[in-house]
């Protein structure tokens, strides 16, 4: 029997890559750079299954040019680089990873958050640069326990940063755009987005991208924070207006930045971001434990074979849009 063939764009882990390829013919874009537009095009064209990385756009193009496709899945919990709208119309289900990346991410974000108010990497400048040689002073950070964190973006990750705060003793309030009904059970209390700016010791953004959160923190937002307030995002680079950020930075409106996301991505060596000192910035590893890239990437194997065989799949966005398969516009 003929194995069905998927494309694959990026690395998949094993031993999730040897079980796709023991089911199915793979061809399989691992370059650094993107995967250019027209190879793409070609791949996808007798492809019934595609992996695909938020560096491909997934569109209704891409999808005209698929007739053949049956399922599409993402190594990540984000994908806002896929227009689920025009997946269900082409009665495509869409996969992602949610669940099993929660305490990878929210162990990051929250170690932003200690190495923002320790100044730990600075500290770690600070040698380097022979400085404890010379007899200089290290500032001092500050303490969390008693601070309020501020959480933009209350879903599974959100919760379990809520969770670590409590542990620290830290006063947690949150923005959603739904409110939670569980607020006593995660340990946060539900408040405007106005009031978590204003109140705010530090806030972490987990928020997906979408064109109500593209831009939501621009100069006014960071005008309304505390001067000494620490500013996180661990959601995507766009949900934040950097050249705002830059400059709040730079005018001590806020007092700090952690980023694991930015945009662009990734920064250019000469952008002014870098030269600040009052920022740290990591490459996107939010959920970049050996573990969970593992889980991640079995996940995302299930969902393709099971969209290939017409199974439900274990994490489907666009699961109750789409009715009967195969039948393409
Ligand atoms: O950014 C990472 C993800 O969306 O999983």
């Amino acid at each position: 029997m003929n194995k069905p063939k998927v494309v694959l764009i990026g690395a998949l882990m094993d031993p999730a890559l040897e079980k796709l390829q023991n089911f199915c013919s793979v061809k399989q874009w691992d370059e650094q750079q993107s995967i250019p537009q027209e190879i793409l095009m070609e791949w996808v064209a007798d492809a019934e299954g595609l992996i695909v990385n938020n560096s491909v756009t997934v569109n209704e193009e891409l999808l005209q040019h698929a007739p053949r496709l049956k399922v599409i899945a993402q190594v990540s919990v984000g994908y806002d680089n896929v227009d689920i709208e025009a997946c269900s119309k082409y009665k495509i289900p869409f996969g992602n990873t949610p669940g099993v990346l929660v305490d990878a991410t929210a162990n990051l974000a929250f170690s932003l958050l200690l190495c923002s108010t320790r100044r730990i990497h600075e500290g770690w400048d600070f040698i380097r640069s022979n400085s404890w040689a010379l007899g200089h002073r290290l500032a001092l950070g500050t303490d969390i326990a008693g601070k309020t964190l501020g959480i933009v973006g209350m879903g599974q990750i959100g919760a379990a940063v809520a969770q670590r705060a409590n542990a620290f003793g830290m006063n947690v309030i949150y923005y959603n755009r739904n409110r939670r009904q569980d607020d006593e059970k995660i340990g946060a209390a539900y408040q405007s987005f106005e009031f978590l700016l204003k109140e705010s010791d530090a806030i972490i953004v987990l928020t997906p991208l979408s064109q109500e959160t593209r831009g939501l923190f621009g100069p006014a937002e960071f005008r309304k924070m505390k001067s000494t307030a620490c500013f996180i995002n661990v959601s995507r680079g766009s949900v934040v207006d950097t050249d705002a950020l830059v400059e709040a930075l730079q005018t001590g409106e806020i007092a700090y930045a952690a980023l694991d996301v930015t945009d662009p991505e990734p920064l250019a060596q000469d952008h002014p971001i870098l030269k600040l000192s009052n920022i740290l910035i990591t490459p996107h590893i939010g959920s970049a434990t050996l573990e969970t890239r593992t889980a991640m990437a079995q996940l995302t194997v299930d969902n393709i074979l099971a969209g290939l065989a017409d199974r439900p799949m274990a994490a489907c966005v666009n699961a109750s849009k789409i009715t009967e398969k195969n039948e393409k516009p």
